[in-house]
């Protein structure tokens, strides 16, 4: 059975690609971030090479930048499975330490993109900012491509479609907002100890009742005090919270 996500380029195999990278943070997945993963797909299709998803872990805010709310809206594993549900053949997760924030744009590009995944195409949305205080751009893309065999794909964005608007909506309760943007409802993922679903790693919305789908049917679910309760029996669980009762 192959591995769900290579953690670190030490995963990659050796002689791997050519290969084409879709690469930004894309927690969620939501509608603009499949449009990025969806032309990668298309360009592999016609290049006849496989499509690897490039993510980060931690989300890079974290360690650089301004701080913000980094709060995960999906795990890192969701991610990599709704990655592949949407067409990717890889996914790998580069964990964002201080070192790689440190990391110039070029010398990510010729390390990663060219050495460890010998990229032909490498597809990003126009916003895409890479490399030490996010120096480098898509303009740095489409100029290092040439000489790294690549060719850069900036798309447009999609309107109205970012990981900060869901984590707004969740965070407010717009649970429909939310879905409107991930294409589909947010999920928890966790492991339930007598109806006490942990660790919430992901985004709750504020204390209340839900809606939800359970791999055990549709119920009511309550967030209470950070943590969210669910009639559900002892184990991995995965809630889809619906909508506000
Ligand atoms: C090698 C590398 C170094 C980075 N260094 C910084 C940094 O110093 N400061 C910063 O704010 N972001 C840094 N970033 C994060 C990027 O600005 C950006 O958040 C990340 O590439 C994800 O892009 P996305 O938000 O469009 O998905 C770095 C990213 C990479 C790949
Ligand atoms: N609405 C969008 N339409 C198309 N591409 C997008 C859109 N939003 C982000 N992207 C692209 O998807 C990849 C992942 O982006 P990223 O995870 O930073 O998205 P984001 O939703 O803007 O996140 P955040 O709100 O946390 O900054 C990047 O290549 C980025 O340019």
């Amino acid at each position: 059975m192959s591995t769900v996500f290579w953690h670190g380029t030490a995963e990659v195999p050796d002689g791997w690609g050519p290969s084409v990278v879709a690469l930004g943070v894309f927690d969620g997945l939501h509608r603009g971030h499949q449009r990025v993963l969806d032309h990668a797909v298309r360009l592999g299709r016609e290049r006849g090479a496989p499509v690897v998803l490039t993510t980060f872990d931690p989300h890079p805010a974290t360690i650089a930048g301004r701080p913000r709310d980094t709060t995960p809206v999906a795990t890192v594993e969701h991610r990599a499975e709704l990655a592949r549900r949407h067409g990717a053949d890889q996914v790998l997760v580069l964990p964002f330490t201080e070192c790689l924030a440190r990391t110039s744009a070029e010398d990510f590009v010729d390390g990663v993109l060219r050495r460890t995944l010998d990229a032909t195409a490498v597809v990003t949305g126009s916003n895409f900012r890479f490399g030490h205080r996010g120096a480098g751009d898509t303009a740095l893309l489409r100029k290092l491509g040439p000489v790294s065999g690549f060719t850069a794909h900036a798309l447009d964005l999609l309107p109205g479609c970012s990981s900060t608007l869901v984590r707004t909506l969740v965070t407010a309760g717009d649970l429909v907002g939310a879905a409107a943007i991930l294409g589909r409802p947010h999920r928890v993922h966790g492991t339930v100890d007598g109806e006490i679903v942990t660790p919430c790693t992901t985004l709750l919305p504020p204390p209340g009742k839900y809606w939800a789908r359970t791999p055990h049917g549709d119920r009511t679910v309550e967030v209470e005090a950070g943590l969210l309760l669910a009639d559900l029996p002892d184990g991995p669980t995965a809630v889809d919270l619906v909508d506000a009762r």
